[in-house]
């Protein structure tokens, strides 16, 4: 067996070292369940980004002299990226199992928990969001796709435990589970947990991956309908273009960093638990190693995955529309080395929790075509994943949310 890599910045001690051991996972640690590998990171120091500096800067800045960087990008570019420094930080093969993380208990205290759901805005109001975007693309042709996102507020009448919660997301193999310490707002402790299906790019030396998704169908429990909603997507022509303009503005980015890039195995259908989604593997050689996996997140963030094309104007419609704070959702979370490799995942399906409350955030691109109703019904069931890991049941949640 791959023996696991324990990395220690230089200013760490051995004694240190012992103290915290490679497979000890608190509830402040950042942790990234992946395919074929979890990352765990203890002791983190966030790393100060210079006022009004750009991501660009940020990025270059923070990555000087750090042995290992993780944390997340916002979805906004204009927010500060919150970069974390570990004290100490291990690349462990395979998936951690739930015993990793402790008892499954996922909110302390015993009993049913409580929940009050809100919808915010309602599905009837996102509805309506689409439509109008779908009014503006009318009249604006250059603007071919806009990704829009509601949220749900859940506030349980017990805290949530993180762990637990990583724990059963990371039960889908399909997914990469992650817990990420954000930044307290009122020093009480905040995270981004979730379980994303999208790598947005990594990096190994000159080698480089990224594996966008855009199209998505509900999975049933019936085989047949599960098998009729893949084979509808993979035939939809409204799905193929949504899916299309990903993948064109990765390759655009990218092209001018690489000496080969390709999609060698073309769009095909990838799922998880509860979706499908079409998905392309982009694969690359770059011209540049010295271009870390963190720049390279930044160059593409944030795709037409979560934002649209062009991604200004769609950026703008998306502040004007949506309502509501994204935060770290349809972000980035992972993690760079000091040679520059790494892994950074579009931060989908997750949820920013605090205590006994957690903000649930799900989108669906909108593109000429698009149905408001049938776009309302991918976010509800989009957020499936998260309900079902917090133990609520989605008809329920959704009636309390009168959404
Ligand atoms: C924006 C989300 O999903 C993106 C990733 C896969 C498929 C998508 C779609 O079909 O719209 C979205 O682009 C989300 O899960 O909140």
């Amino acid at each position: 067996m791959t023996k696991a890599l324990v990395m220690k910045t230089p200013e760490m001690t051995g004694d240190e070292a012992g103290a915290v051991a490679p497979s000890v996972v608190a509830p402040s640690s950042f942790v990234l369940v992946g395919v074929g590998e979890t990352v765990v990171a203890n002791g983190c120091r966030p790393i100060p980004a210079a006022a009004g500096a750009s991501l660009a800067r940020q990025v270059s800045e923070a990555l000087v002299g750090a042995a290992a960087l993780v944390g997340a990008l916002p979805y906004e570019r204009a927010r500060p990226a919150h970069l974390l420094r570990p004290t100490e930080w291990s690349r462990l093969p395979g998936r951690f199992t739930a015993r990793a993380f402790g008892p499954p208990v996922l909110l302390r205290g015993g009993d049913t928990p409580h929940w009050q759901v809100t919808a915010e805005p309602s599905l009837a109001a996102y509805r309506t969001s689409v439509a109008e975007v779908l009014r503006r693309m009318e009249n604006r042709p250059e603007l071919r796709k806009v990704v829009l996102s509601r949220a749900l507020r859940l506030s349980g009448d017990r805290p949530i435990d993180p762990r637990a919660l990583l724990s059963r997301l990371a039960e889908d193999p399909a997914a990469t589970a992650f817990s990420v310490p954000l930044p307290s707002t009122d020093g009480a402790t905040r995270l981004l947990v979730g379980a994303t299906p999208e790598l947005l790019v990594s990096r190994r030396g000159e080698a480089m991956f990224s594996h966008p998704l855009a199209g998505s169908a509900r999975r049933s429990s019936d085989p047949a309908r599960d098998r009729e909603a893949a084979e509808n997507l993979a035939a939809s022509t409204k799905d193929s273009r949504e899916h299309r303009e990903v993948v064109t503005a990765i390759l655009d980015l990218l092209a001018p960093y690489c000496r080969e890039l390709s999609t060698p195995e073309g769009t095909q259908l990838v799922s998880t638990a509860s979706m499908w989604h079409l998905g392309t593997r982009i694969v690359g050689r770059l011209r540049d190693t010295t271009l870390s996996s963190l720049e390279l997140a930044a160059l593409l963030h944030p795709t037409p995955a979560v934002c649209g094309t062009p991604r200004d104007a769609a950026a703008e419609l998306i502040a004007e529309l949506e309502g509501h704070d994204r935060g770290f959702y349809a972000g980035a979370v992972g993690w760079c080395d000091a040679a520059g490799d790494g892994d950074w995942h579009v931060a989908l399906r997750c949820a920013e929790i605090s205590g006994g409350e957690a903000w649930l955030h799900a989108g669906a691109g909108i593109v000429p075509g698009s149905d408001p109703v049938a776009e309302g019904e991918e976010t509800a069931a989009k957020f499936a994943a998260m309900l079902r890991a917090l133990g609520l049941d989605e008809a329920i949640a959704f009636e309390g949310a009168a959404a």
